[in-house]
């Protein structure tokens, strides 16, 4: 059978990473696009050499003319620029949006029923982009946020707690800027609540277990920030890429995953008309379902003011 084709909208720190984790994990042949000269051609090059050693038959291409993502099954967005120290993700939107514009444009000409997904930030911005010019069905244009918010704040309790990330359950919701919302109540090891457990390690003490998580929870929302700083040259990539495949996977192996992801919303959880990140089935459709729960009154709150930031974000556009 005819295996899918990937093609990577970016070929820089995650479009590559993606490019090498998806031919290891043999999802399909990969293109990857990006204006630079000669980048995605030698990048490609470089990686289709490791074929014979890490064993995949795989048509490993690039090119700096987008028409070479022609035909492509699914299409993965990294354009754009990426931030440094002292700036906020919204400080991107000018330059990414018009970089957004022109790629959006190439994909709706050459990838007309690719599903798409999109990372360049500001996210929740720029996939709200993606939709309206390619004119895309929402179901296929989906932002990736939450799964790297999530596993962020997974291996955040895990190492806390002193268990393997394996045996964590964690989702975060709302929008990929400071004020997204981990769910506390959710979060849990093979079904033990989080809390629980961190109110067993500090002997009882159940205010002391809630300040450890309320620490958890803004190391999550600033975890991005935190490699920048680090890094001062750009911003993360191995675990947006990882989690990019994650959700390429789910949709090319129909695998009908629930997974936190930006997609477009038309009331459920209060909001219309929006991008944000909530719990959503993937699979060979791109989004098949959004999964309502029902939030507390204090996860609301926390979510309606993400939502505001997003709002505030996507009407600047
Ligand atoms: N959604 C998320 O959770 C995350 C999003 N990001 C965002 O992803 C984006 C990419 O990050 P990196 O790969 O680290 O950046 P990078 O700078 O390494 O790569 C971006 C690539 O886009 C290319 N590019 C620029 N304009 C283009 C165009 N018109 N067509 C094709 N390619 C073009 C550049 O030449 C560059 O190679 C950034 O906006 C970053 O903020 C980063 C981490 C997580
Ligand atoms: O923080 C950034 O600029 C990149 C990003 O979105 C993340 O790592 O979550």
């Amino acid at each position: 059978m005819a295996k899918p084709t990937i093609a990577l909208v970016g070929g820089g720190q995650i479009g590559a990473t993606i490019a090498q984790l998806a031919a290891q994990r043999i999802l399909g042949h990969v293109v990857l696009y990006d204006v630079v000269e000669g980048l995605p051609q030698g990048k490609t090059l470089d990686l289709a050499e490791a074929a014979p050693i890490v064993n995949f038959d795989l048509r490993i291409s690039g090119g700096n003319d987008i028409s070479c993502i022609a035909g492509a099954d699914i299409v993965v967005v990294t354009a754009g620029i990426a931030r440094k120290p002292g700036m906020r993700r919204a400080d991107l939107i000018e330059v990414n949006s018009r970089i957004m514009t022109s790629v959006a444009a190439g994909i709706k000409e050459h990838a007309p029923d690719a599903i798409v997904i999109v990372l360049s930030n500001p996210l929740d911005a720029m996939v709200t982009l993606c939709q309206r010019i390619t004119g895309f069905p929402p179901q296929r244009v989906i932002g990736m946020a939450g799964v790297l918010d999530s596993a962020r704040f997974a291996s955040f309790i895990a190492w806390e707690l002193g268990v393997s990330v394996r045996d964590i359950n964690a989702m975060v919701l709302g929008g990929h800027g400071d004020a997204m919302v981990p769910i506390v109540r959710f979060a849990n090891v093979n079904g033990i609540p989080a809390m629980d457990l961190l109110t067993r390690k500090y002997d009882g003490d159940r205010a002391k277990a809630q300040q450890v998580m309320n620490d958890l929870v803004t190391r999550t929302q600033n975890a991005g920030g935190e490699v920048v700083e680090l890094l001062k040259t750009g911003s993360a990539f191995y675990s947006p890429a990882a989690s990019a495949v994650a959700m390429v996977e789910a949709v090319l192996n129909d695998q009908k995953r629930l997974l936190p992801v930006c997609a477009l919303l038309n009331g459920e959880f209060g909001v219309n008309g929006y991008y944000v990140g909530v719990p959503c089935i993937l699979g060979a459709r791109g989004i098949e379902q959004i999964v309502e729960f029902d939030l507390t009154e204090e996860e609301q709150r926390m979510f309606d003011h993400s939502v505001d930031a997003v709002k505030k974000l996507v009407d600047s556009l």
